[in-house]
């Protein structure tokens, strides 16, 4: 059976990256969709401003939405401290599964959950059936006609506190222009715009910042 771009991605890295060196695996991930096959990874220059971002915050719970081939998971629990952790959420099991594999080949799986399902389920989830209390950070890189509705979700959940910090993807393309115009006109939200460039392309693209005020 053919195997499909996703394991082709995870079979470059178990074969070329170090195993339980997340930066490595980072790096590989960036060398084959660079180089041979284009993947929808936040990728390295957008993947700068996420680092910031999560250095910034320091947070002690994370929330990922969109695991894909787990890079920003890696991405993010590299840098999380001693304690902290990340919730990333995936409904595609094919790509929760090449995910799972590249988290523990990095050697983050102990900072890192990986939930299946849509997050519109798991979201009305996290307070009772996964513990959260509310979560410090949230990177957004789902269906981009989802970033909206599930940030009012996690308001509604109260899963938000006065700080709590949203990092969106894909802001210019393939775009959120329903997100970008809920997020600025609401003041309960300051946003900051990232402009960098669509993952391996010279595309445009944008990393919208949104901090909760309560
Ligand atoms: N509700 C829910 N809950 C949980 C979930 N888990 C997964 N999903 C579905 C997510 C499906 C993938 C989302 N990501 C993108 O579509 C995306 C696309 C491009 C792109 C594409 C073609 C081009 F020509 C150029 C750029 C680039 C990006 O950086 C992207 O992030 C979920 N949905
Ligand atoms: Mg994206």
């Amino acid at each position: 059976m053919n195997q499909t771009k996703e394991q082709r991605i995870l079979n470059f890295v178990l074969q070329n990256a170090v195993r339980g060196d997340p930066c490595s695996v980072l790096d590989t991930i960036d060398k084959y969709c660079s180089q041979k096959e284009w993947a929808m990874n936040v990728g390295d220059e957008k993947g700068l401003i996420l680092d910031k971002t999560v250095e910034e915050v320091n947070p002690s719970v994370a929330l990922e939405l969109g695991t894909y081939c787990g890079y920003s998971a890696v991405r993010i629990a590299r840098l999380l401290k001693a304690g902290a952790y990340l919730l990333t959420v995936e409904f595609n099991p094919e790509f929760a599964a090449i995910a799972k594999q590249m988290i523990e080949f990095a050697g983050v799986q102990d900072k890192v959950k990986l939930l299946e399902g849509p997050s519109e389920e798991i979201i009305p989830q996290l307070k009772k059936k996964y513990e959260v209390d509310t979560l410090d950070f949230v990177f957004l890189d789902h269906w981009k006609d989802r970033y909206t509705p599930d940030t009012i979700l996690l308001q509604e959940c109260n899963l938000l506190r006065k700080g709590s910090v949203l990092l969106a993807d894909n802001i210019i393309f393939p775009g959120a222009p329903e997100f970008l115009n809920y997020i600025r006109n609401n003041p309960h939200f300051q946003c900051t715009n990232y402009p960098s460039h669509l993952e391996y392309m010279k595309v445009g693209d944008a990393m919208e910042k949104a901090v909760f005020l309560g």
